[in-house]
């Protein structure tokens, strides 16, 4: 199945971020719950930014009534910085402070880090093993913010890791936005999931989600435009982010 072969993307609309955090989280404990009562060992992809973060608070409040079994979800980061263990600019320490440390998350994937790692390179390598080994061929739900620019994961712009296709993960210099080493996964990994969930809050990117909604436009301008969900795509949006579309 190509990526145009899939499912239109569906589009859900909330009051303001604090609503859009309450109503992604529930939905996510939600999938989880289900696929653990299925039988299945979910594999979840975080992102980071803003409104992953409030979603992931809202994971840790509404945790307790959820049933879920925090030791049979496996999860992953869609992209990491390339920066010390725990630095505050990690993606997984934030995610760990918000939630999977409160809920006692026990298979977490981290990608390696720069104390860890002698370069971002072998790092994307480390991580495109351990992919491969403990992955179970894509995620049930991937979570992507969307940057003011369009990017998702760190996937920038015109940057060379949009055109890696050999590869899980990939590292990535000179990123606009800092810090500028980085490891992400790429659009080949990020189109294997079932369910792909961008999650955009505010006004400063309701630009970029019009541009990946549009007709017409390029996954280069607008590296969102490249990840659709096999079974489904839900742009989860506050009032703000869909004011242009
Ligand atoms: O650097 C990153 O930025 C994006 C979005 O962040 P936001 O603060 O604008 O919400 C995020 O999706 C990505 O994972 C992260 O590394």
């Amino acid at each position: 199945m190509t990526t145009d072969d899939r499912p239109a993307p569906l589009i859900e609309v909330h009051t303001d971020p604090e609503t859009l955090a309450t109503a992604v989280a529930g939905e996510l404990l939600n999938r989880i719950a289900d696929a653990q009562a299925a039988g299945h060992v979910p594999d979840i992809g975080l992102t980071g930014g803003t409104i992953a973060d409030a979603i992931h608070r809202e994971v840790a409040r509404m945790a307790a009534d959820s049933g879920v079994d925090w030791g049979a979800v496996r999860f992953w980061f869609g992209d990491e910085r390339f920066v010390d263990a725990d630095s505050p600019d990690r993606n997984a320490v934030q995610a760990r402070a918000a939630f999977l440390d409160e809920v006692g998350a026990t298979r977490v994937h981290e990608v390696p880090a720069a104390d860890q790692a002698p370069d971002a390179e072998s790092a994307a390598s480390s991580y495109s093993s351990t992919v491969r080994a403990e992955g179970n061929g894509g995620f049930d739900v991937l979570m992507l913010g969307v940057g003011p620019d369009g990017h998702i994961a760190s996937l920038f712009p015109g940057h060379p890791g949009l055109d890696v296709t050999d590869a899980i993960a990939t590292a990535v210099h000179d990123s606009p936005k800092p810090p500028p080493d980085r490891v992400t996964l790429t659009f080949e990994a990020l189109d294997r999931s079932q369910a792909v969930w961008f999650l955009v809050s505010g006004d400063a990117k309701a630009d970029a989600v019009a541009r990946a909604l549009a007709d017409d436009g390029t996954i280069a301008e607008t590296p969102a435009r490249g990840v659709k969900g096999r079974a489904e795509t839900t742009w989860f949006l506050d009032h703000a982010a869909a004011s242009k579309l």
